[in-house]
């Protein structure tokens, strides 16, 4: 081969090799952890490049939807993994396609825009128009709700306070037996906002299904929250299926504890929206590194229980788990 023909040669390779790293760091980003892994063996650029995605995602899990980032932190020596991996939502969903993607750890993920928390709305419905004490005061058609989408105030409203998403300094931390949690990464008063539980909202004939299929994998770690409110005389009158096990958001993270925790659940309505939202606030003051955590609800004596170790003076032993 003459020269001029080898040069033209070795300049297109590198040329198809440029452009080839360039693709690849446009789709490393959709990969799970075991794609990640396949594809960064493969040679000394896309290992780089790889490493690059896996330190974005374990700096902030939110990928950028939520205001501030919340990092992944693994204390234990030995154990690999420096991030948990799912599909994010800062807000209900629908259930999403088993082929659904999302990119995690390219470097243009901010977002700056709040999400829409609002996943139907009810045609026709009027919430509060210019209210001249603020709202959510006593003149307010929202006084018992959230200001929603039928009324005429903007985000920025004060009683809008669990749609602006994550407001507080939070981490992920690995606990040896417990698996990944949420901890405060600052001071938070009793009583502030921490976040929605989002993820898919299922009927309960598919919180049943999926339940099952939970208990069957003993390796799964599911996030499958149904909340019920009931009426005086105890009958169920409403009752809310989420699941993150796939895609969910911060509150996936949150351990049990038999003895309440320190967050409280709220099902918080807001005007013409179709349906309400389930929300966790500080019952009490959270120190800085202390972990959040609630109560997942009653213990129930079953076969394939799984253990708990929330380390509360009236630890029952065994996780709750929720009758289907
Ligand atoms: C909603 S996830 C919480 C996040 C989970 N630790 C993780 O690593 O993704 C629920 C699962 O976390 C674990 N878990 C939560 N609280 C626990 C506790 N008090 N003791 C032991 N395991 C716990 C169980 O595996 C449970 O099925």
């Amino acid at each position: 081969m003459e020269e001029g023909q080898q040069y033209r040669r070795k300049t297109n390779d590198r040329r198809s090799g440029e452009a080839l790293f360039r693709c690849a760091a446009i789709f490393l980003p959709y990969l799970n952890p075991a794609e990640l892994f396949c594809v960064s063996s493969t040679c000394k650029t896309l290992y780089q490049i790889s490493k690059n995605v896996t330190s974005r995602r374990t700096s902030d899990v939110s990928r950028g939807f939520e205001k501030l980032p919340v990092p992944f932190h693994n204390p234990i020596s030995g154990d690999p993994q420096p991030y948990s991996y799912f599909l994010y939502t800062p807000t209900q969903t629908l259930r999403t396609p088993p082929d659904f993607r999302q990119p995690w750890g390219s470097d243009h993920e901010a977002r700056s825009d709040p999400s829409d928390p609002f996943l139907f709305r009810v045609d026709g419905a009027r919430g509060c128009e210019s209210c001249s004490n603020g709202c959510g005061g006593d003149n307010c058609p929202c006084s018992n709700l959230e200001c929603g989408p039928s009324c005429t105030c903007d985000s920025g409203c004060v009683n809008r306070v669990t749609q602006c998403g994550v407001n507080v300094r939070l981490k992920i931390t690995k606990d040896k037996k417990k698996g990944w949690g949420l901890y405060a990464a600052e001071f938070i008063p009793g009583g502030r906002f921490v976040c929605e539980y989002a993820g898919e909202v299922l009927s309960s004939k598919e919180a049943k299904e999926r339940q099952q299929k939970y208990d069957e994998v003993a390796r799964l770690t599911p996030a499958l929250l149904v909340v019920k409110e009931h009426l005086p005389f105890g009958n169920t009158c409403m009752r809310m299926n989420i699941d993150a096990t796939r895609i969910g958001n911060i509150a996936r993270f949150i351990n049990h504890s038999c003895d309440g925790g320190n967050l409280h659940t709220l099902i918080v309505r807001s005007s013409g929206a179709l349906l309400p939202r389930v929300c966790f606030f500080a019952s009490t003051d959270i120190e800085e590194n202390e972990e959040l955590t609630f109560s997942y609800g009653d213990v129930r004596l079953r076969p394939n229980a799984r253990p708990c170790f929330c380390a509360a003076a009236a630890c029952a032993g065994i996780l709750p788990s929720e009758d289907t």
